[in-house]
């Protein structure tokens, strides 16, 4: 009997990549899913070379995860509506910009009994006010979609070095699939109900490693970026709350795709990184991530600002002094060391009023 389900991936940066190794490794041992597995790759030239033909001759994606080999059983390809035809099982992994021209591409082009996983960290913002990339996939695509985000730093998991990741599912059975695609002994997956406060974690905590990063490039010590973790992470829980209060359990921000990935990304990611030569050299997020990041995409400065529009239309920025300092700082030319500003908050009463979000604030 020829198996009944098929996987897909739309995304092809570090992450895609990565994830690519790992799902391609484990689909040729689920006896009901094919064992291609079709990758999507933004199309470019890599030293006069097609990607695609490099990553299908070579089995490298020699530009965004160099020195790892991806399984011969991934196959990519330039057309994101190939990339879909016939698949069950969609993962869309691409930087949180970019996801509006995705969506329209393949919409029209999916099963309807299709189901999709997002592995982006971002927001966007609509008519709506703030919405999550599992909203946009949802309302575009009109089918299920699921939430994985954690403590991930691609380059790490592509190197084998054990960590965990958090699925948000509302299907158990769904999550049970989604979890045979992704779990490895490196890469321990643990399934929860709340899509949302899954990937709320995982894009508010790249504003936080952006004000991390403004530490570092400050000089100042591990006691100080442990004061902005903190108060970093408790926006980041305020906010969620703010705006899905009723949806989102507070244990979620205990799992990998809460407290552990802030921490790794305060230390260990892109986001950190270039916001520190942001305040050692002057110059703009965008110019850096042109210079440093060689295609790589960063969502953390992107994010501050979204957020920023979101509780400035709130008028709630007072109950958010870090985030309005670090979107200050990029965007109005506010000195580093203003991050500072007010950050003597209350956050006491959070955690009491969990149903009720309108009472935090
Ligand atoms: N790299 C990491 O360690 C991790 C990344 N993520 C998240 O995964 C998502 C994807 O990031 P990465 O795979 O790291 O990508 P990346 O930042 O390494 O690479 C950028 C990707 O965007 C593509 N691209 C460039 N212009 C495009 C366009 N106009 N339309 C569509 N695609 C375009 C490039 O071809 C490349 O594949 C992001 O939301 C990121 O936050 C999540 C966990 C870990
Ligand atoms: O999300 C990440 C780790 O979990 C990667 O963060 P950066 O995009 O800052 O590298």
């Amino acid at each position: 009997m020829s198996p009944s389900k098929k996987v897909c991936i739309l995304g092809s940066g570090n992450w895609g990549s990565t994830a690519a190794r790992i799902v391609g490794g484990n689909v040729v041992k689920l006896a009901d899913f094919d064992d291609t597995v079709k990758l999507w790759v933004y199309e470019e030239l890599v030293n006069g070379r097609k990607l695609t033909d490099i990553i299908n001759t070579e089995h490298e994606n020699v530009k965004y995860l160099p020195g790892h080999k991806l399984p011969k059983n991934v196959v990519a390809v330039s057309d994101a509506i190939e990339a879909v035809k016939g698949a069950t099982h969609i993962i869309i992994v691409i930087p949180h910009q970019f996801i509006k021209h995705l969506l329209d591409t393949v919409r029209g082009s999916i099963l309807p009994n299709a189901t999709a996983i997002s592995l982006i960290k971002g927001i966007g913002i609509s008519d709506r006010g703030m919405t999550t990339m599992t909203q946009t996939i949802h309302r575009t695509l009109a089918i299920p979609v699921s939430s994985l985000s954690g403590a991930n730093i691609a380059d790490e998991i592509a190197e084998e070095k054990y960590c965990e990741t958090t699925i948000g599912c509302h299907d158990p059975d769904e999550a049970i699939v989604w979890r045979s695609l992704f779990n490895t002994p490196y890469f321990q997956v643990n399934c929860v109900a709340d899509v949302i406060g899954v990937e709320f974690c995982g894009a508010l905590k790249n504003v936080v490693a952006v004000g991390a990063g403004f530490i570092d490039g400050l000089g100042l010590g591990n006691n100080t970026k442990a004061a902005i973790i903190r108060i970093g992470f408790l926006e980041m829980r305020r906010l969620a709350m703010h705006i899905s209060g009723a949806h989102i359990q507070e244990s979620t921000f205990m799992e990998s795709c809460g407290i552990a990935d802030v921490i790794t990304t305060c230390y260990g990611g892109r986001n950190r990184r270039l916001a520190e030569e942001f305040v050692k050299t002057g110059k703009p997020m965008p110019q850096l991530e042109k210079e440093m990041l060689n295609g790589q995409k960063l969502q953390g400065y992107l994010t501050a600002e979204e957020v920023h529009s979101y509780i400035d239309s709130c008028g709630v920025t007072d109950h958010f002094p870090l985030f309005t300092n670090i979107y200050q700082i990029c965007y109005e030319h506010k000195p580093p060391y203003t991050i500072f500003a007010g950050l003597n908050v209350d956050f006491s009463r959070d955690t009491q009023t969990p149903s009720s979000p309108a009472a935090m604030l």
